[in-house]
């Protein structure tokens, strides 16, 4: 298998006073480049912190996690921001944007921190806007925008840089029906369009039918993996 994340043997405990957490136990799963994963599971149960850790923001206590074949733990912290600001993408259920950019700045900013010139960084800003469906919408603000336009300008900001990686964390959890669905829909077109690997973590069952591949959580653990056979989305 063309695998683009790699976990291996993953295990990682919390201690919060005399109570230790066991969050991960001996987790090891590959994820296929250019597919939609869904990792699902109950609250608490290791589904954020199995994404923080393939995504280089944590480190696992044991095992090992190899991002594009490369083993995160053997990147020293300035190699390792340079890898993430150069190859992942990440939606979080917060959407995470600045009151006081438009919706064309936020995207543009973190071109700016790959070194794009300013003419370069909007155009992509603009295109991957229009992606979205927010094409008529580059000049609002974050509080002249719904949540489902707000969560497509944090995928637009995301898409954007062209990632090989994009993480999700709960994308649509504070959205509606309707905006989770498009929301998805969007994260889906992007890994068959892009060639992106998606990795998305939610509860919420709405987007199982719309992964290629599910990967049930429990305790720690991968209790089920199975391929969904999604339709590509319109
Ligand atoms: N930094 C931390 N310090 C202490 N405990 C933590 C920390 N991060 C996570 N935990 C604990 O680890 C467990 C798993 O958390 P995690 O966020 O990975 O679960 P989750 O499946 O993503 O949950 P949810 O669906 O509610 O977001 C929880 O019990 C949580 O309280």
């Amino acid at each position: 298998m063309n695998a683009a994340l790699v976990a291996d043997a993953l295990s990682k405990s919390f201690t919060t006073g005399a109570v230790r957490t066991d969050v991960l136990r001996d987790l090891s799963i590959e994820i296929a480049a250019g597919e939609l994963t869904l990792v699902s599971g109950p609250s608490g149960c290791g589904k954020s912190t199995l994404l923080a850790i393939l995504s280089g923001l944590l480190r696992p206590d044991g095992g090992r996690a190899f991002a594009l074949g490369q083993d995160l733990a053997r990147l020293r912290p300035a190699e390792l921001e340079r890898f993430r600001l150069h190859h992942t993408g990440f939606v979080f259920q917060g959407f995470n944007l600045f009151p006081a950019l438009s919706a064309l700045e936020q995207v543009m900013l973190p071109l700016g921190y790959l070194g794009l010139d300013d003419a370069i960084a909007r155009r992509r800003a603009a295109d991957a806007l229009a992606e979205v469906g927010l094409g008529s919408r580059l000049q609002l603000k974050p509080a002249e925008l719904s949540g489902g336009e707000k969560q497509r300008v944090a995928i637009a900001r995301a898409l954007a840089k062209e990632p090989q990686l994009l993480f999700a964390d709960e994308p649509t959890s504070a959205l509606d029906a309707a905006n989770g669905q498009i929301v998805i829909d969007t994260l889906h077109r992007i890994a068959r369009t892009h060639g992106a690997t998606v990795l998305c973590v939610s509860h919420d069952p709405r987007l199982v039918g719309h992964a290629d591949r599910v990967l049930a959580m429990e305790d720690g653990r991968i209790l089920a993996d199975r391929r969904t056979g999604a339709p590509m989305p319109a």
